[in-house]
């Protein structure tokens, strides 16, 4: 079991969604990120599209020679974002999967579907020192072929537990959640999660052991509208001590 509290990483991705919407210098998604350190977020999560919707390669790259805890870089499995990767030398890469006309991540990666694609941007990124995490959906196949494609960490897809219809299919969800944390851990792998989570979901998933950090953005960036990104992190990391049962 793992000996620490769980940790947060801070998905800065929206700030960027508000600076492009105008074209605009402000927000900085970087003076987000040092607000967001400085209220008590573990890392830094920023997803490069393809289609450079939010976040800028000059985002990542500051981000890369600003932050003090550490970046999680977040990006499709292509030639051209592991050349990135392979540049920035963020302290750690996420893999998504990602399709132009998605609104957002509309699920985990197919590991098991690309396993030679997956396993040469796992050595090619750690090859360049970066941690490779795989965002998955909470499924005992993808975690096996995660572990053959030789990443470390695997960040379960919450997506289905978040946007459940009933309380049904969330517990249903919650469970699958769960045991896909239990079998990661047993694998040898560290167990993340996100996508969706907010302030009325997260507790649940803090409470599972297994699970080490926790990447979330879009739900901070939305309740900082109100009360502020410092101290909209402050109130979820409190939330998140309190249910952690990492011991
Ligand atoms: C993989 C994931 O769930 C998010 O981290 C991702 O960044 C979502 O994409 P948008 O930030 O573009 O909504
Ligand atoms: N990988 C999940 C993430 O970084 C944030 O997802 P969301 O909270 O914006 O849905």
């Amino acid at each position: 079991m793992n000996n620490k509290q769980i940790l947060l990483g801070v998905n800065i991705d929206h700030v960027a969604t508000l600076r492009q919407a105008r074209g605009t210098l402000y927000p900085e998604p970087v003076q987000a990120a040092l607000i967001a350190e400085q209220a008590g977020a573990d890392g830094i999560t920023a997803h490069l599209r393809e289609d450079r919707r939010h976040i800028q390669d000059r985002d990542i790259y500051l981000l890369k020679d600003v932050l003090h805890t550490r970046l999680n870089l977040e990006m499709a499995v292509t030639d051209e974002m592991v050349g990135i990767a392979g540049k920035v030398r963020p302290f750690a890469c996420c893999l998504v999967p990602e399709k132009r006309e998605e609104l957002t991540t509309e699920g985990g990666l197919d590991v098991a579907g690309n396993l030679h694609r997956m396993q040469w941007a796992c050595d090619k990124l750690a090859s360049a020192g970066v941690e490779v995490s795989l965002f998955i959906d909470p499924d005992e196949s993808q975690i096996d072929a995660a572990v053959k494609a030789g990443a470390p960490v695997v960040e379960l897809h919450t997506g289905c537990y978040a946007d459940a219809e009933n309380p049904q299919q969330q517990a249903e969800e919650l469970a699958r959640i769960r045991q896909a944390a239990f079998y990661a851990h047993s694998a040898g792998l560290q167990v993340n999660a996100g996508h969706g989570l907010n302030f009325h979901n997260v507790e649940a998933i803090c409470a599972i052991p297994e699970m080490v950090e926790l990447n979330i953005g879009h739900s901070i960036i939305a309740q900082a509208v109100f009360s502020g990104l410092a101290q909209t992190v402050r109130d979820l990391k409190r939330i998140m001590r309190t249910n952690s049962r990492r011991f």
